[in-house]
């Protein structure tokens, strides 16, 4: 058996044993016998595919295709209308509710097998590629496209909520001579200790560590202040020396560190205002309408001003 969840709605249990059986050796079976459920269920297991009835009582297959492909979360989850009904006017309806094929009742069990292994094997491929379209691929950790994406959303969950978000730019000092010295080669291992350094301190699932680009690295804190990201950034800065990568052309100790600059974001009047806390505790009220990029930018001023005050250090 794979690691396929295959996710069956169907209001009658006899169609849901019948599929059951046959598709128990292609994946993990769930289901429900209620419309209302699907889209909740399918949340909480996240199936790789999911099998529709278009009769259902509570609520018409159509309408349950049309709300999960509204979901951000099932973009790629190719959704199968299982139905005892032929006719061009349902089919076409299927396909533009958002579903990308048909399994007929009685399901024949060879060609639903087939099927559904097909589906799944087109999922995989999407996942791995999406998986390889984000990440980074020296370091492993996700690529500016990926951050983009995580800071656009994470900045209207900010503005939407009241939380802060806090964002930490990171930057290997002297990294030039570092490459010159040792070489490139050398220098992609040393890029990937650090970012596997700064992984290990995120803990929590929305916190993104990203490679902003070059030897720039970005850590995104959401629901995280400024005090909290300043230990972050200040722990992993630490870190980093410890992990004594020599490098002899540091004026600083002679191995590898970073620099890092915080900028946060704090809402405040029930998000008519967005505020940037400065250092020393001072805010500063900036009117609405900001852009994610100024956040960024706030966070590249505080790495420049780390840089000119000696490099190996944070600040805000
Ligand atoms: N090995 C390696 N080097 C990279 C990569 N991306 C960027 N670099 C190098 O990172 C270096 C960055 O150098 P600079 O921007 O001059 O900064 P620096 O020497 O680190 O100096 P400061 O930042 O001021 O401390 C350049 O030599 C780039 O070639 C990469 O993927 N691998």
């Amino acid at each position: 058996m794979t690691d396929f969840k295959i996710l069956i709605a169907d209001d009658e249990p006899g169609t849901i044993r019948v599929l059951s059986e046959i598709l128990k050796s292609v994946g993990k079976i769930y289901f429900t016998t209620h419309g209302t459920h699907v889209l909740e269920l399918a949340k909480n297991i996240l199936p790789d595919i999911i099998l529709l009835d278009i009769e259902m009582p509570d609520m018409t297959g159509f309408e349950i295709c049309e709300q999960i492909r509204r979901d951000a979360m099932f973009t790629d989850t190719p959704i199968l209308f299982v139905t005892a009904q032929n006719g061009i006017d349902q089919e076409s309806r299927a396909l533009t509710s958002g579903a990308i094929d048909f399994i007929h009742k009685p399901p024949h069990p060879v060609l639903t097998k087939a099927r559904v292994s097909n589906y799944l094997a087109l999922k995989r491929q999407t996942d791995e590629l999406r998986m390889l379209s984000m990440q980074d691929g020296l370091t492993n950790i996700a690529n500016r496209r990926a951050f983009d994406k995580a800071l656009s959303r994470e900045w209207q969950r900010a503005c939407r909520s009241g939380h802060s978000l806090s964002l930490i730019m990171l930057d290997i000092d002297f990294f030039k001579s570092y490459n010159d010295r040792y070489g490139h080669l050398a220098g992609d291992d040393c890029l990937r200790a650090v970012a596997n350094c700064l992984a290990r301190h995120v803990k929590r699932p929305s916190d993104v560590v990203a490679r902003y680009g070059g030897e720039e690295l970005a850590v995104l804190l959401p629901g995280c202040g400024l005090e909290e990201a300043y230990d972050i950034a200040e722990s992993i800065r630490q870190e980093v020396s410890r992990l004594r990568i020599a490098h002899a052309g540091s004026t600083l100790p002679s191995t590898i560190t970073v620099s890092a600059g915080i900028a946060t974001t704090v809402t405040l009047c029930q998000n008519t205002e967005i505020c940037w806390r400065k250092p020393g505790g001072l805010q500063s009220g900036v009117p609405c309408g900001l852009t994610e990029n100024n956040l960024i930018k706030r966070a590249d001023r505080a790495l420049y001003t780390a840089k000119n005050s000696g490099r190996n250090c944070v600040r805000t």
